[in-house]
């Protein structure tokens, strides 16, 4: 369970009284998440969601965050919406941590996604690239290719404990991704977290996005390759190619892909594959004492990269040209 932060019933019901939102009537801790205390209040209004931002998520961000929910949804993106304190605010303090409440979503993520979840996701992703097309602020990607060096540096000495080689080969890839990283790709507001505990799904039709503290500035088909990574491959460490498919087709039925992107993306899914691998690397080794959390396999991402080492072309993703 992600709960960093605890929070007393005292200075809970004083933080929801700066809401509208009535008195609180049950909290509860939520159990998925790795980065953020989550909890699901329900109040004499409904339900919401609370969060409260730790350790990756810089204060300064958060306007960014909170203003791409508000400016897709105003664009028919469903995500969760902050909600305002009485005096207009959508951040505040609690325990000493910065914290938001957002709307609750309905819906349910899929645990083993089918190639018409893959699709959904594909439609989506490209609805929300055009959604973010106009939003005036910018948060360049704080976790693109520049950071994955200290990431492996900070590892490195370590990787060896959860696998052998594992430093070795995360080295190679990550040289042979800056040998290949493309430069001038299209660029807009990506989610670039869109993984499967982030889409949510009623009567398998995708029904709304969450967790948008990632989001920032970069290549659009960046974020293609991260859901790939994470949409199409199987338990067993093989990528399904029908899925691939799909997600790519829902994609471009929204927004066509040019010859560029197409051409980078086997780089794209190995750069993600890495960025992926280093941060959960890096969490497994490094879980704070005392958190209630279970820290994401690395070595999940390390298969994925090792397929990605071997694809050189867009048709190995399902992409027909
Ligand atoms: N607005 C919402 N409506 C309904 N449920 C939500 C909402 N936001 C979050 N949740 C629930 O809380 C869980 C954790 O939320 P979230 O993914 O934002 O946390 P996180 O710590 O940022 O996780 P992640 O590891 O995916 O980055 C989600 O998987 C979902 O079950
Ligand atoms: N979606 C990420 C966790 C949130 O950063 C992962 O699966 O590693």
């Amino acid at each position: 369970m992600a709960v960093y932060t605890e929070v007393s019933d005292e200075e809970l019901a004083a933080f929801v009284r700066s809401y509208a939102i009535g008195r609180v009537l049950a909290v509860k801790g939520i159990a998925e998440g790795v980065e953020n205390s989550n909890f699901l209040l329900h109040t004499d209004s409904g339900f919401f969601l609370l969060t409260l931002y730790e350790k990756r998520v810089a204060e300064a961000d958060l306007p960014f965050f909170l203003g791409l929910m508000e400016h897709v949804a105003a664009r028919g993106i469903t995500c969760p919406l902050p909600v305002k304190t009485v005096s207009g605010a959508t951040l505040g303090r609690l325990a000493g941590r910065p914290a938001a409440i957002v709307t609750f979503l309905d819906g349910v993520s899929v645990r083993r996604p089918a190639a018409g979840h893959c699709a959904e996701v594909g439609r989506a992703l490209a609805a929300l690239h055009r959604a973010g097309t106009d939003f005036p602020l910018r948060r360049p990607n704080a976790l693109s290719i520049t950071a994955w060096p200290p990431l492996l540096q900070a590892a490195q000495g370590r990787a060896d404990e959860v696998a052998r080689g594992l430093g070795e080969r995360a080295a190679l890839a990550l040289a042979d991704v800056q040998q290949h990283w493309p430069a001038r790709l299209p660029q807009g507001v990506v989610h670039a977290d869109l993984f499967p505990d982030n889409v949510f799904f009623i009567d398998d039709r995708l029904s709304g996005l969450i967790d948008f503290y990632f989001a920032c500035n970069d290549a659009l088909a960046y974020d293609i390759a991260i859901c790939l990574n994470a949409w199409c491959f199987e338990t067993d460490g093989s990528f399904n190619v029908t899925k691939g498919r799909a997600l790519l087709a829902g994609y471009e039925a929204v927004r066509p892909l040019s010859t560029a992107e197409v051409d980078a993306l086997p780089v794209l899914c190995r750069g993600a594959a890495l960025r992926f691998m280093l941060t959960r690397l890096v969490d497994w080794l490094n879980v704070p004492s005392g958190a209630l959390v279970k820290p994401k396999d690395p070595l999940e991402y390390d298969r994925k990269l090792a397929f990605h080492m071997g694809a050189a072309c867009a048709s190995d993703y399902g992409l027909m040209r």
